[in-house]
């Protein structure tokens, strides 16, 4: 079993390069099947999730080639529309394939995705909407078929903006017949990436990145060479780290517009923020400033992915902060890790109540998701003393290099295998 021992007290300092974004990354390589052609993706991070789709994608019958971070991927061989439950349960992104299959053969067959325990994460959203593009769904025994022998566009109304599903209502209407509208849709940046991507290859598709997302349906995309837009939850946790450890870091590669909400907070905790072209500076005060209201929310509201690396910074700050989860109710899991290292956290359903205490305690700790887990590496970054956490295989889902990383801008942290 693999784990990381981290040696507190150091400050997070230095440069670093952020890489692409995983939440753009896995859709993105899930919808290169529409194309039914090549497509050159870079910018692609290695993380476990990138293998674990590329692996589903070579056994769909895709040919996948990576050198470094440019990953092609030539769907013209595709020659099933089954994945095996195995893979489903490997991660969360698998249900992009839902979509992308249905587009290019009009068929899927697929189960529940896996992915981290943050919360029930049911895909009722996605099949409504692909149901409303004319697809018939039939569940049995966990496995899931949807076929249609011709999608048609639709106007689709989302009851809540989920990201996945409306991902998987693009993918899945950008090879329909006619006109579709999606109304009350996600506005994360990677969906529009995701849209960037797909007009890449041939799809007419606008309005992504506001409410109402159109899709004129095209009967046959092509192949492209795209660029992944840089990860702004990697970059999120860096600065997170920064400003706990009272350290001063420079993002590179790093796109400021997409963190609005999070350098907001930044700036209310004292941390001094500055950004020039694709640079991000941060510079943490003495002592951070408490935070009297965090608040997740969809996009452009903080990030739910950042709630766990915040909440960790603010068990420094000088005095009480609150933090309230709004998209996955056991996303405060992680405080009971925290708990266990001195932290003064009390959590009463959604919301979390954070002492700041400052000296936290080096301990043997587990991760169980991943932004806890990194946010568990940063609680080691503070901490007195040696931690040791395992689980870190929740954390390596989403962070390539991280301990190298770390390691680069001043933490002593190592990576072991075994006992
Ligand atoms: C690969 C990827 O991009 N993952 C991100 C994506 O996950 P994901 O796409 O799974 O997140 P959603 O936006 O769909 O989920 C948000 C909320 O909607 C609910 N819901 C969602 C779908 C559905 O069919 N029914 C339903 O009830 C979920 O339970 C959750 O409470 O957005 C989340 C919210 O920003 C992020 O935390 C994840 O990092
Ligand atoms: C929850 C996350 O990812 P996923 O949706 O892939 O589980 C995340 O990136 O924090």
């Amino acid at each position: 079993m693999e784990s990381y021992h981290i040696r507190g007290g150091h400050k997070i300092s230095g440069e670093c390069c952020v890489k692409g974004a995983k939440n753009a990354a896995l859709p993105i390589l899930a919808s290169t099947i529409l194309s039914g052609a090549e497509c050159q993706l870079s910018n692609i991070p290695e993380i476990t999730d990138v293998c674990s789709m590329k692996k589903i994608l070579d056994e769909l019958g895709c040919k996948t080639d990576t050198s470094g971070e440019t990953v092609i991927v030539d769907s013209r061989g595709l020659m099933t529309d089954t994945i095996s439950l195995e893979r489903m349960r490997e991660m969360r992104s698998s249900v992009f394939l839902l979509g992308a299959l249905l587009g290019r053969c009009g068929s899927a067959v697929i189960s529940q995705p896996g992915g981290c325990n943050i919360g029930s994460r049911p895909i009722d959203l996605h099949l409504y909407a692909l149901k409303k593009l004319g697809a018939e769904i039939f569940e049995t025994e966990g496995v899931i078929l949807c076929k249609a022998s011709k999608l048609r566009g639709a106007d689709i109304h989302f009851s809540f903006p989920s990201v996945g599903a409306t991902e998987n209502a693009i993918m899945a209407a950008a090879t329909a017949e006619g006109h579709t509208v999606l109304h009350n849709c996600a506005m994360e940046p990677e969906i529009t990436d995701l849209q960037d991507f797909l007009n890449a290859c041939g799809a007419q598709i606008s309005g992504a990145g506001t409410k109402t997302i159109h899709i004129w349906g095209r009967q046959a995309l092509h192949g492209c060479s795209y660029r992944i837009i840089p990860d702004r939850i990697e970059s999120g946790t860096y600065l997170a780290a920064a400003a706990a450890t009272g350290g001063q870091i420079t993002l590179q590669h790093a796109q400021a517009a997409h963190l609005e909400s999070i350098l907001q907070k930044l700036i209310e905790t004292g941390c001094e923020i500055g950004v020039k072209e694709d640079k991000i500076y941060l510079k943490a005060p003495k002592r951070l400033k408490p935070l009297s209201r965090l608040v997740t929310g969809p996009y452009p509201a903080f990030p739910t992915d950042l709630q766990s690396p915040f909440l960790t910074m603010l068990t420094q700050a000088e005095g009480k902060s609150a933090v309230e989860e709004t998209i996955f109710e056991n996303r405060f899991a992680f405080t009971e890790e925290l708990r266990k290292m001195g932290a003064q956290i009390t959590v009463e359903g959604n919301r979390a109540a954070v002492e700041g205490i400052g000296g936290l305690q080096g301990c043997h700790i587990q991760a169980t998701d991943l932004r806890g887990g990194a946010s568990l590496v940063i609680a080691g970054l503070m901490a007195q003393g040696e931690t040791i956490l395992e689980g870190i295989e929740h954390i390596e889902r989403g962070y390539a290099d991280f301990s190298q990383t770390l390691r680069g801008l001043g933490a002593d942290i190592r990576k072991t295998h075994g006992g």
